[in-house]
């Protein structure tokens, strides 16, 4: 599974817009065949699922990104709506727990085309301060570590990490368990609230199969350049 994600399909572009068609402006440029579309909190709340229906009818696979964390009955009957929908990525927050995860899972192991189910860890804007203040002590690492096994042995696909996980991950969990990193930065790109960050080929080469990608690509002056660019340094990696 990991060994054969092409460089050219591995970009996950984070449809971050405002409104439907600024979004759609992008993707009516974009090819399903180079890359995947995630479509998270501010656009479903806004256009809610007939959007991720009008991506998908458009050829595109959609991870959708609303990283659900409640008790096991509600977060398992909304993986299973996101099932329904046909999505190809949903994710669930591992701190949710392992019986939220494993209601999850098992809730997804009765439907036709279940999505892959992907577990968030440690939110790439955090550092080492906001966990202490949010009551984790110890590093992202540690915590991306312990987080990614807890998934791992409840059922998960794969985690949410920053790129500079990616090697310990893959190390510890093996090559069968995805990495979907965001935190991705071509050289030069503003960082804006995210703390962990590294380039795509620097994220690549630590071990991750999808690289989330937003702003770099959403606010360029050009996003087809910008997405062209990244394409080029993940081809030279
Ligand atoms: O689950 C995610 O996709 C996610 C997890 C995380 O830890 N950090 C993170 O940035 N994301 C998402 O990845 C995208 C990153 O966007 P940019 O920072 O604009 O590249 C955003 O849509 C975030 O919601």
């Amino acid at each position: 599974m990991t060994q054969s994600t092409h460089p050219l399909t591995r970009i996950i572009v984070a449809l971050d817009f405002a409104a439907e068609a600024e979004a759609l402006a992008l993707v009516e440029r974009l090819d399903p065949a180079r890359c995947r579309l995630k479509v998270g909190k501010e656009l479903f709340t806004r256009l809610g699922p007939a959007f991720v229906e009008t991506l998908q009818r458009r050829g595109f696979e959609v991870f959708l990104d609303l990283k659900f964390h409640d008790i096991p009955n509600t977060v398992a009957a909304a993986c299973a709506a996101a099932a329904d929908l046909g999505v190809w990525m949903v994710n669930v927050h591992v701190t949710g727990g392992a019986r939220m995860i494993e209601a999850a899972r098992e809730r997804l192991s009765r439907m036709p085309q279940p999505p892959l189910l992907i577990g968030v860890t440690v939110l790439t804007s955090l550092d080492e301060s906001d966990l202490a203040a949010i009551g984790c002590p110890g590093s992202p690492r540690e915590r991306v570590l312990a987080l990614a096994r807890l998934g791992q042995a409840s059922g998960l696909d794969g985690i949410v990490c920053s790129p500079l996980e990616a090697a310990p991950v893959r190390e510890a969990l093996g090559r069968d368990f995805l990495l979907v990193t965001p935190g991705v930065r071509p050289a030069g790109a503003a960082a804006g609230d995210q703390k962990r960050v590294m380039t795509p080929p620097e994220a690549v080469a630590a071990g991750a199969d999808h690289l989330v990608i937003g702003r770099p690509i959403t606010q360029a002056v050009d996003p087809l350049a910008a997405i062209a660019e990244i394409e080029r340094s993940l081809t030279r990696a």
